[in-house]
Parts: structure tokens; C-alpha cells; sequence
């Protein structure tokens, strides 16, 4: 028998439950779920990451839809649970669903929601940060400092890479791939190559016009290509960034004969998920190469790193905090809470999840929509959405 969570309730007398397995930041989103009739449920066990048996125990015999987040297990069992109690409506509050069975939620009839766009800029900054302080040894040098190891500037002090006209690779050059990668350009006037499974024609006008503004100050024009294999990507780039999806194909997409490729004093940067690297071949590559240098948000076995990496001074690292900008961790509670209060009301699906701008502004109501559903199409659901109505 589960334990008992403590939870916190807002609006008991609301006629549709609804379970947050954990407080997310500010209060929009419970407002929001409020004014749908929903009675929130959120979980406030002193516990960081929530086992199967324990959302089980939140969802009881009557639960109309759940929020759950990136660290937890969503799978056949879950969703029958919420099945089984009624619930129809399930939304991670994440972009990325790598913990979700989407097919075994559609089978349980149950849809899924996650939170794009929100958290495009917040995350291709964090990654923008870890490329300098890789590339600048930033973390190595505030160590060194605080050591109190500092006897006065010599030339040969924490020397690092210079980014300007170096070549910068996007794995993966999606919403995020491609905010980061405008950023490296524009920032520091970077070339770009760039491997997706899809043509980004959008990111290379950018770099074009870009290009062109640049010469007309006669400047030295930016460059693109976009690389026929993710092996041209690693041979040629001074910068790897990497942001695609985790699914099968990118499962251990930088392995030991890749990191191979890459030049001896490249940087390698990864805020997607941990298993897009074989991080044991990275803690030995790490180790041969001390002038390879990488930037890491995220970890194969999360929370914990490979053996061997916490004491590499030529790897930075820090713990999944790329989404975590005030503005963007509010915002993704906000679609979260959306994508289940909609559902829970009969709405439909909104019609361009790349633009969910419509139910950030806290001054107006959401359209009446679900932001993001992943599987809506195998659902069956409708899609629409129409602005500035009252949910
Ligand atoms: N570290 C963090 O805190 C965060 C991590 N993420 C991760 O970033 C990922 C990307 O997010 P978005 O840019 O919003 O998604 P997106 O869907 O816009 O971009 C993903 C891109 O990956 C590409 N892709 C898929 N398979 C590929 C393959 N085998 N090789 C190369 N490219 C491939 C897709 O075509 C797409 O363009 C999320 O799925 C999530 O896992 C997202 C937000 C925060
Ligand atoms: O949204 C995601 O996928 C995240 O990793 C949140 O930080």
C-alpha cells in the first residue's frame, strides 16, 4: 500500500480534479485550472523525483487529468491508472517528452500535452553560456581565483578559443537549435553549418540577410551549409551544439568514433537530453584530449554524471537549468495547466504550436485551445482555437 503524499488543495469545492505532482512557479496556472472548475491537487512531498507508485497514490479512483514532470516515468501503467479514474488528460511540463509512451496514452484515450515555444530563447542562452564559459574556461578561472591562487596576469593565463569567424554546428536545428544558433552568429559573427532531418529555409535566410547586412558595412560576411551527415557537422565546426529530440536516432548520437571526428581543441555543448552523448565514451575522450572542451546541461543517468567527469577542469557543468528563466519556468506551468483544462472543458487543439504567444500575456485571457497535444492526430482531436475568449 502507497503511502499517503501530502498535497495541497486549491479550490475543493471544484467539480473536476486535477493533480500537479509538483508546485511549479506562480500562480497563473492555478488560477487559470481554477476558473475551469477544476479542484487542484498539488503534491508537496519533500521528495525531488516521484516513483510510478507514488503518482499512482495521487491519482486515487478519481482524477481528471495530471501535470507531471520530465523526471518522472509516464507509461502503460500511469495512463490506465488515469483511465481507470476517468481522466482523459495528461501534460508534461516540458518540451521535450522522452518520459512519455505516447502510444500507450493513446490507447488509454488519454492526451498529451507539452510546452513549446516558452522555453526556446531561455534555453539557447543557457546553451550560448555554457559554449563561452567552455571556450573561455570561465569556470576553471573562478576556481583558480577563489583558491586564492592568483599572483598577477602572465600571458599564458587560462588561454581559451576566440568564437569570432569560427564555424559553430547545430545538431538538431529546430525551435531551439536554430534561436541558438542566430545567437552565436549575430553575437559573434560566427559561420554556421547545420544537420536536421529537415530543411531549416527559414534559419539560412536569416544567416543570408544577415551575411548581406554584414558586407554592406564591409564587414566579412557570415556563412551557412546545411550538412548532408552529422559526421560533416563534427569534422568541420570549431562549436558543437546539440538540440534535437531524444528518440531512437539520436540515442548515443555522439559516440566514441564521432567524438573522434571533432578537432582536438573543439567545444561540444549539449542542453537536449543526456543520451544524445555516450558520456562514458566522453569522460575517456575528455581525458585524451585535454584542450577538447564541453559545456553539459544535461546527463545520461540523471541526476548522476559518469564516473570520472566531476573531475575533468575541461568540462563545465551544471544541473538541467537551461529552462530556468522566471518568465519561461511561469510560462511552461501556464501551457501545462492549459493543455489539461481545455481538454477537461472539450476544446480543441489550438492550431500552430510553434506560436503559443496568445497564452503568455497575463493581461488577456487564453484562447480557448490546448496549446501543444502531441498526439492529437491519433486522438482524433479537433483543432482550432479561437482568441480572446474566457476559459
Ligand atoms: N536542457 C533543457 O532544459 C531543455 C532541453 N530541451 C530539449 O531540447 C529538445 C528540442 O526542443 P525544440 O527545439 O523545442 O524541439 P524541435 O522539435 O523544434 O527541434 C528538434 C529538432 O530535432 C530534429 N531532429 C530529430 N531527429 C533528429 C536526428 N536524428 N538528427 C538531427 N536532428 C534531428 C528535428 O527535425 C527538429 O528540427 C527537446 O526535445 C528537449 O529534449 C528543451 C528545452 C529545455
Ligand atoms: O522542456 C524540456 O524539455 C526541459 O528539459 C525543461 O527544462
Amino acid at each position: 500500500m502507497a503511502k499517503q503524499l501530502r498535497v495541497q488543495v486549491w479550490n475543493p469545492a471544484g467539480k473536476h480534479r486535477v493533480v500537479s505532482t509538483k508546485p511549479m512557479p506562480g500562480t497563473r496556472w492555478i488560477g487559470l485550472l481554477t476558473a475551469a472548475g477544476c479542484r487542484v491537487e498539488v503534491c508537496t512531498e519533500n521528495k525531488t523525483i516521484l516513483s510510478v507508485e507514488d503518482i499512482r497514490s495521487l491519482i486515487g479512483t478519481q482524477c481528471d487529468g495530471v501535470i507531471g514532470q520530465l523526471t518522472e516515468d509516464w507509461g502503460e501503467e500511469l495512463f490506465a491508472a488515469l483511465r481507470k479514474a476517468g481522466g482523459h488528460a495528461f501534460s508534461n511540463m516540458a518540451v521535450g517528452y522522452n518520459n512519455v509512451d505516447v502510444d500507450a496514452a493513446t490507447r488509454n484515450g488519454i492526451s498529451v500535452g507539452n510546452t513549446p515555444g516558452v522555453l526556446t530563447e531561455t534555453t539557447a542562452e543557457l546553451a550560448a553560456a555554457l559554449t563561452l564559459a567552455a571556450a573561455r574556461r570561465v569556470v576553471e578561472a573562478d576556481d583558480f581565483m577563489r583558491a586564492g591562487k592568483y599572483e598577477g596576469w602572465i600571458p599564458t593565463l587560462f588561454v581559451g578559443n576566440l568564437l569570432k569567424g569560427q564555424t559553430v554546428g547545430v545538431v538538431g536545428a529546430g525551435r531551439i537549435g536554430a534561436a541558438y544558433a542566430r545567437m552565436m552568429i549575430e553575437g559573434f559573427k560566427m559561420n554556421l553549418i547545420y544537420y536536421d532531418l529537415y530543411q531549416s529555409t527559414r534559419l539560412e535566410n536569416y544567416v543570408t540577410a544577415y551575411g548581406e547586412f554584414l558586407k554592406s558595412r564591409r564587414e566579412v560576411p557570415v556563412t551557412w551549409k546545411r550538412a548532408t551527415t552529422v559526421e560533416e557537422v563534427l569534422g568541420e565546426a570549431d562549436v558543437v551544439s546539440l538540440h534535437p529530440v531524444l528518440d531512437k536516432t539520436t540515442y548515443h548520437l555522439i559516440n566514441k568514433e564521432r567524438l573522434a571526428l571533432m578537432k582536438k581543441e573543439a567545444i561540444l555543448v549539449n542542453a537536449s537530453r543526456g543520451p544524445v552523448i555516450d558520456e562514458a565514451a566522453l569522460v575517456e575522450h575528455l581525458k585524451e584530449n585535454p584542450m577538447f572542451r564541453v559545456g553539459l546541461d544535461v546527463f545520461e543517468d540523471e541526476p548522476h554524471m559518469k564516473p570520472g567527469l566531476e573531475k575533468l577542469p575541461n568540462a563545465v557543468v551544471v544541473p538541467h537549468i537551461a529552462s530556468a528563466s522566471k518568465w519561461t519556468r511561469e510560462g511552461m506551468a501556464t501551457l501545462a495547466a492549459l493543455n489539461v483544462a481545455a481538454k477537461i472543458k472539450g476544446y480543441p487543439v489550438w492550431h500552430d504550436s510553434n506560436n503559443v504567444e496568445p497564452f503568455l500575456d497575463e493581461n488577456s485571457t487564453p484562447p480557448l485551445a490546448c496549446p501543444s497535444i502531441v498526439n492529437s492526430k491519433a486522438l482524433g482531436l479537433r483543432i482550432g482555437g479561437k482568441p480572446e475568449s474566457k476559459l
